[in-house]
């Protein structure tokens, strides 16, 4: 299997052009099932996680036409593709297909909104906690569904269609909330959802399904209200760029020195992690072009950060935060308190000479002179990306196993740090 080689020690000068959002392009690939029309996405990354829901939705009768380069096109740039589901073949979202990826289960909002009925396996995905579709269930039963768990699937009807009502989530859920806003526009009646996450992906789904026909507001507030419409019709949407990439290129900048330019990045989606980076000494300016980062020669100060739904920092950045801490002067305080179990990068680090204690929820950070480099792996995704950013400053060579993970969510993660200096390579390990 293919590992990631990093020799440590360059610092990163140069352009790095941020690819779409992960986290949006994928409900709004599933936003196709709502309509029999054609749904063309711009910017959609290319990564592990977009061919594997390409999957799941080619199981459902859905088409799939990735349109061609044009001439002169940047490599980089995203790909433009088109969705169709003229017909849905298949109600049925198969244990094989939905274990790998955990945002394969919100196929059960559009497809019982859509179908009336369906069979989801209960999901997979990154191994950062227990992660259960309670809220799911339970919103869905609110909008008229039945839904029993049985032998791993779950099998939902809506005998006489799904009606709006009113939801409060009992914490802030991005994918329940996603689910939730899809199945509401086709219903009948108004759904008004409460506690509704309000992360800028919510948004962004939120606007192509506006521009599908679904009367939507509130999307960014705790509060959205969706009055159903009979049918929704096809549209053309750019996939929005995506904060996570940005924050751990970012972070990769503040950890090695020099200067980058995160070009397509915007600041507004994740000013609060760019807030606690500026804190660290690192400079970040706003650009017309995106966000340019720098750390020239000043020492990286020790920065206590507590994760938090939108707008507060990302639990998505997490883990690369933790990795600068690593070389920063003092000791950070670290608290996750979105998932339970989401702190499989710390032995890992430990592997390069990382000081970190865990206490439950925190982890206490205490900087390092110096980290080495050595063999490592990460059960998720951002732990893996955690590593890459340890290892370009850590002496001599480091290998980071697993590199599925990395591709899941990393568009040409090695191609885009080579680009500005760093000693990164794929290997067939
Ligand atoms: C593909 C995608 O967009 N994934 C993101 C999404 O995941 P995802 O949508 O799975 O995360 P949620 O926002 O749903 O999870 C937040 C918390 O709510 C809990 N919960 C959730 C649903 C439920 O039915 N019951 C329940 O208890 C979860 O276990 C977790 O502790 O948001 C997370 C939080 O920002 C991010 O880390 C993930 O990268
Ligand atoms: C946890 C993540 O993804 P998923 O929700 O798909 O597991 C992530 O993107 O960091």
């Amino acid at each position: 299997m293919d590992a990631i080689r990093i020799v440590g020690g360059a610092e990163l000068n140069g352009v790095i052009p941020i690819s779409g959002a992960k986290n949006a392009a994928l409900p709004l690939m599933i936003a196709a099932l709502l309509t029999d029309e054609e749904l063309i996405l711009e910017n959609l990354p290319r990564l592990r996680d977009v061919q594997q829901l390409q999957q799941i939705l080619s199981n459902h009768g859905v088409s799939y036409m990735i349109q061609g380069k044009r001439p002169g096109q940047d490599s980089m740039a995203g790909q433009v593709v088109h969705l169709q589901a003229k017909e849905i073949i298949d109600t049925r979202a198969p244990y094989d297909l939905v274990s790998k990826m955990r945002a394969s289960f919100w196929v059960i909002g559009p497809l019982l909104a859509r179908m009336g009925q369906c069979e989801v396996s209960l999901p997979g995905g990154c191994a950062i906690g227990t992660r259960p579709v309670d809220f799911f269930i339970d919103g869905l039963k609110a909008m008229g569904a039945e839904i029993e768990i049985e032998n791993g699937y779950a099998m939902a009807k809506a005998p006489n269609g799904l009606k709006g009502g009113e939801f409060t989530f009992p914490r802030v859920s991005v994918g329940a909330t996603h689910v939730l806003m899809m199945a509401a526009s086709l219903a009948k009646g108004t759904m008004v959802i409460k506690n509704a996450a309000r992360e800028p992906e919510v948004v962004d789904l939120a606007d192509c399904l506006i521009a599908m026909g679904a009367k939507i507001s509130g999307a960014g507030t705790e509060t959205i209200t969706i009055e159903g419409v009979e049918k929704l019709h096809g549209a053309r949407h750019s996939v929005l760029p995506d904060r996570i990439e940005t924050g751990t290129y970012a972070m990769a900048v503040a950890m090695t020195g020099g200067d980058v330019l995160l070009k397509g990045a915007r600041a507004d989606l994740l000013q609060s992690a760019l807030d606690t980076l500026a804190k660290t000494g690192t400079k970040i300016e706003t650009t017309e072009e995106g966000i340019r980062v720098s750390r020239n020669g000043t020492a990286l100060k020790a920065v206590d950060v507590s994760t938090q739904p939108y707008p507060g920092f990302p639990t998505d950045l997490q883990a690369q935060f933790m990795a600068l801490m690593t070389m920063a002067g003092g000791t950070s305080t670290i608290t996750e308190t979105i998932f339970e179990n989401r702190f499989m990068h710390v032995q890992e680090l430990a592997r390069l000479g990382a000081k970190i204690a865990l206490d439950g929820q925190k982890a206490h950070v205490t900087g390092v002179e110096t980290l080495k480099g050595a063999q490592v792996m990460a059960t998720d995704l951002r732990a893996s990306v955690s590593l890459v950013i340890a290892g370009l400053v850590a002496e001599g060579e480091t290998k980071v196993h697993r590199v599925y993970h990395l591709d899941r969510g990393f568009e040409r993660l090695e191609d885009k740090l080579a680009a500005c200096g760093a000693t990164v390579e794929r290997i067939s390990a």
